[in-house]
C-alpha cells in the first residue's frame, strides 16, 4: 500500500534504482496544450477549489491561520512552522508567478479553508540544462481530514495547472521519503539563545554541562569582524547576482538567478529575508554575501513561551572572506536581533563550517525531488545549490 500513488507518477521509482540504462532527464515527453485535462479534478462531494489571490488581505490570512494550525510538525510534535503573512506573500510572487498555482481547497457549506497547495515557477539548472520548473511547496491538509486521501488530488491538480503553463518538470523537499530523492540532507542548528532552547525542549542540557557553561559555550561577540560587512541594498542586486550566478555555477542543481530573481529573492524584506555583503573598502568591489530567511515555529504546549524565533540559512557565497569567518559573523547579527536558533542544511559547502561554529546535527532529513527528471545517481548533499523556502 505504500506509494500507492507516486507509483502512478512520472517520478524516479525505487525499482528503477541503479539501472543505468535510463537516460537522466525528463522521463515523460510534454504533451499537447489541448491533451491537458481542461477542468479541475474532482474532490469529494462536499468540497470545493478555490484560486487563493495572496495579495487579498482576508484569504493570505485563512492561508496563514490554515498553515499555522496544520502546517508540518517536527517529529516529536513541540514545534509547528508558523509563517509569517508577510513571508506567504513574498515566498508565493516571485516574478512571473501564476495566481492560479495558488490553490485552496474549502467546505462549500461553511467556505472554510480545509487544505492548500502552491507551486512557483523557477529556472532551475541541472548539470548544464537550464529547465522551468514549478517549485511545489505548502501542500497542507487540515488535521481533521487527514484520511480523506486529499493530497494526491491536490498535487494532481497542481500538476494539471502547471502542465497548463507549458511547464512539465517541478521541484520540491519533504522529509518523509518518497520514491526517489534526489538528494537526502541532514539538517543542523546553531543554538543562540540555549537557555531557551533547552526550557522548551529544542536542545538538551550536554552531559556533565551545567547551563552557565552552556549560555558561555554559545556566546557570540557583539559585533560582526569583517571589514565592509553591511546589508544589502537595491544599488547592489547586478553585483550579488554576478556573485551568485558564479557560485552556484559549481553545483550540479542550482537556481538559474537573474536579477530580476535576485532582486525578489535576496533583497532584505522585514520579518521575512536578510542579506548582508562584504563590499571591499578598498576597491569597493562586492566580495562576499550571506543571508537567511526568517521562519518561526509555533511551540507547542510550553507554559513560558509560545513561539520559536529561527532562522534559516539560505544562499551564501564566501570567496575573499573565508565561509566559516561570513557565517560566524551571520550567527552574530542573528543573535543580535534576537533569534533563539540558526538552521542550516549540509547543502553547498555548509559543512565546512557546521562543526566548527557549533552547529548541532537536528534529528531529521530532507529529502529533495525533481518531478519528471531522472537523476542518473543521487547527489551528495554538497552537490546541491538549492534551498526552498
Ligand atoms: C523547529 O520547528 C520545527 C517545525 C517543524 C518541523 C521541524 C523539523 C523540520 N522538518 N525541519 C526542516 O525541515 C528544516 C530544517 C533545517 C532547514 N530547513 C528545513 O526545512 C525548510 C525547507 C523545507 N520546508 C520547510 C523549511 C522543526
Amino acid at each position: 500500500q505504500r506509494h500507492k500513488f507516486w507509483e502512478t507518477q512520472p517520478v524516479g521509482q525505487f525499482k528503477d534504482i541503479g539501472d543505468t540504462s535510463l537516460p537522466e532527464g525528463p522521463i515523460e515527453p510534454p504533451t499537447p496544450l489541448s491533451d491537458v485535462k481542461q477542468e479541475p479534478y474532482n474532490l469529494p462531494v462536499s468540497y470545493e477549489w478555490i484560486t487563493c489571490d495572496m495579495e487579498s488581505e482576508e484569504m493570505s490570512a485563512e492561508v496563514y491561520n490554515l498553515l499555522t494550525n496544520n502546517y508540518v510538525e517536527d517529529d516529536e510534535n513541540m514545534f509547528r512552522f508558523n509563517y509569517s503573512k508577510e513571508f506567504l506573500r513574498w515566498a508565493l510572487r516571485p516574478p512571473g508567478y501564476f495566481k492560479s498555482w495558488h490553490i485552496g481547497v474549502r467546505v462549500k457549506t461553511s467556505k472554510k479553508l480545509v487544505a492548500f497547495i502552491t507551486g512557483i515557477p523557477a529556472r532551475i539548472r541541472v548539470r548544464n540544462e537550464v529547465v522551468t520548473m514549478a517549485e511545489i511547496n505548502f501542500l497542507c491538509v487540515h488535521k481533521k481530514l487527514r484520511t480523506k486521501r486529499l493530497a494526491p488530488v491536490m498535487i494532481k491538480e497542481v500538476t494539471r495547472r502547471v502542465h497548463l503553463e507549458n511547464i512539465w518538470q517541478a521541484a520540491y523537499t519533504a522529509g518523509v521519503v518518497l520514491p526517489t530523492p534526489i538528494a537526502t540532507c541532514q539538517y543542523w542548528h546553531r543554538s543562540l539563545n540555549p537557555k531557551k532552547l533547552i526550557d522548551v525542549g529544542f536542545s538538551r542540557l550536554g552531559a556533565r554541562m551545567t547551563m552557565s557553561r552552556t549560555i558561555k559555550l554559545y556566546k557570540l561577540p557583539d559585533s560582526t569582524v569583517t571589514p565592509g560587512f553591511r546589508k544589502m541594498e537595491l544599488r547592489d542586486v547586478p553585483a550579488v547576482t554576478r556573485l551568485l550566478r558564479k557560485y552556484l555555477s559549481q553545483f550540479i542543481v542550482a537556481p538559474d538567478f537573474e536579477e530580476a530573481d535576485v532582486e525578489h529573492w535576496l533583497l532584505p524584506t522585514e520579518n521575512v529575508i536578510e542579506s548582508y555583503l562584504v563590499e571591499s573598502p578598498e576597491s569597493h568591489e562586492i566580495t562576499d554575501f550571506c543571508s537567511f530567511y526568517i521562519l518561526p515555529s509555533s511551540i507547542l504546549g510550553n507554559k513560558n513561551y509560545t513561539t520559536l524565533k529561527a532562522a534559516y540559512s539560505y544562499y551564501n557565497v564566501g570567496t575573499k572572506t573565508p565561509l566559516l569567518q561570513l557565517m560566524n559573523d551571520v550567527l552574530i547579527v542573528a543573535k543580535k536581533k534576537d533569534f533563539d536558533v540558526f538552521n542550516a542544511l549540509d547543502v553547498m559547502q555548509n559543512e565546512s563550517f557546521l562543526k566548527e561554529l557549533k552547529f548541532g546535527p537536528g534529528d531529521g532529513q530532507l529529502h529533495y525531488y525533481l518531478y519528471n527528471y531522472r537523476i542518473r545517481q543521487a547527489l551528495k548533499p554538497s552537490e546541491l545549490g538549492l534551498v526552498l523556502l
